[in-house]
């Protein structure tokens, strides 16, 4: 009898060490051990982010992408710069907005998207695109009038690099590099030496009926919402706004009770262009009733409290909600948040061993 109180005493002793964040050693073991059997899902609409995260990961443990993934991602950059610029010359024409180059735009539709061969002259005629002020026109009006990738300006930028015949993709171009995911992929992974699984699925509306295969043993979900959501619509539904989406496929995880003995973790993503976007667009474009104006500091809250309040409702009162703002393109911003999540992650399933 002794004996067993005093092994319950020692438990419960390193357990609130674990809690004060008084680790020692043999706390890192017993956590080494716990994370081995944790299986976090990456959940979210399309191009909140998640692959780009997914990628950060592979990139942390490897400490670099193989020479296939360089090759095809070399092929898929120089794709997207014509297929880019071309629905900017397309747009411009449906708004009206005349172009100066107006010969080097005809040239540039000639090209196909299916294109493998790259031309010195695509690039001199991207070059010269991106500087017509009826192109740069036209970019303003992209989330409003038409879709564009987030990270079509970085590439237009970098035309030049690209173009070069020595071109080699660094880690930056891949993690900016956008494909819609249409499988799931799942992979061990390692943060600050703890191994758990991370898995990605695709977000758009078509893919979320494949999500239910991967819900088995999850320990932690990990929700992306992409911060500049908020005057952007579904590329496959042009009539819903991306954020209000994003907030009801939340509800819909915590009334589905799908997830009822796992941590839910938000990334707020995208935190760098929400920033920019902010000193512009005030939030009030998609929530009326937010009077913060164009401050950085207020939005966000007031974002993240949208998606507190939703994981607070009907029965879930005394659920935590473990908020983070990221930026996915940063790989020392995600390598730090996953530390934090596998920690979160990690205390609570030792909370729950006693
Ligand atoms: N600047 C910036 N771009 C980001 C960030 N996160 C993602 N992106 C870009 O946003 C685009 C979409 O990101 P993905 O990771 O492919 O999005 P996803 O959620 O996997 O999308 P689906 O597979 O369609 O569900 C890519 O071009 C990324 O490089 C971020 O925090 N900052
Ligand atoms: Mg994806």
């Amino acid at each position: 009898m002794g004996c067993l109180c005093t092994k319950k005493k020692e438990k419960s002793e390193l357990k609130e060490k674990i809690i004060n964040d008084n680790i020692d050693e043999d706390f890192d073991r017993i956590k080494k051990k716990l994370a081995q059997d944790v299986k976090i899902l990456l959940l979210g609409g399309g191009e909140s982010g998640k692959s780009t995260i997914f990628k950060q990961m592979r990139l942390i443990r490897d400490g670099e992408f193989s020479d296939e993934e360089i090759d095809q991602f070399r092929k898929l950059i120089r794709k997207k710069c014509i297929t880019q610029m071309q629905i900017l010359i397309k747009a411009s024409t449906k708004l009206v907005i005349p172009l100066k180059k107006t010969d080097e735009a005809e040239e540039l539709l000639k090209f196909k998207p299916t294109t493998t061969i790259w031309e010195e002259e695509i690039g001199n005629l991207i070059h010269e695109l991106w500087n017509d002020p009826g192109i740069q026109k036209t970019y303003e009006e992209k989330d409003k009038k038409f879709h564009l990738d987030d990270s079509a300006n970085f590439f237009f930028d970098e035309i030049e690099r690209i173009s070069s015949d020595y071109y080699v993709p660094q880690n930056e171009d891949i993690l900016r590099a956008r494909t819609k995911t249409v499988s799931i992929v799942e992979e061990e992974l390692i943060v600050n030496g703890f191994k758990f699984t991370l898995i990605d699925v695709g977000g758009q509306r078509s893919e979320r009926r494949k999500w239910i295969h991967s819900f088995d043993d999850v320990t932690s979900v990990i929700f992306v919402t992409s911060l500049i959501g908020y005057d952007q619509t579904l590329r496959e539904d042009h009539s819903v706004n991306r954020m209000l989406e994003s907030l009801n496929l939340f509800r819909e995880l915590f009334t589905r009770s799908w997830f009822k003995k796992s941590s839910i973790i938000l990334f707020l993503n995208k935190k760098d262009l929400f920033q920019e976007k902010i000193k512009k667009l005030d939030l009030n474009v998609c929530f009326p009733e937010y009077t913060g104006g164009k401050n950085y500091e207020q939005a966000l809250e007031y974002i993240q409290n949208q998606f507190t309040e939703v994981s607070s409702f009907g029965g879930n009162e005394n659920r935590k909600l473990y908020p983070f703002a990221t930026n996915a393109i940063d790989t020392s911003n995600i390598e730090l948040v996953m530390i934090g999540v596998l920690d979160t992650i990690l205390r609570k399933n030792f909370q729950t061993l006693y």
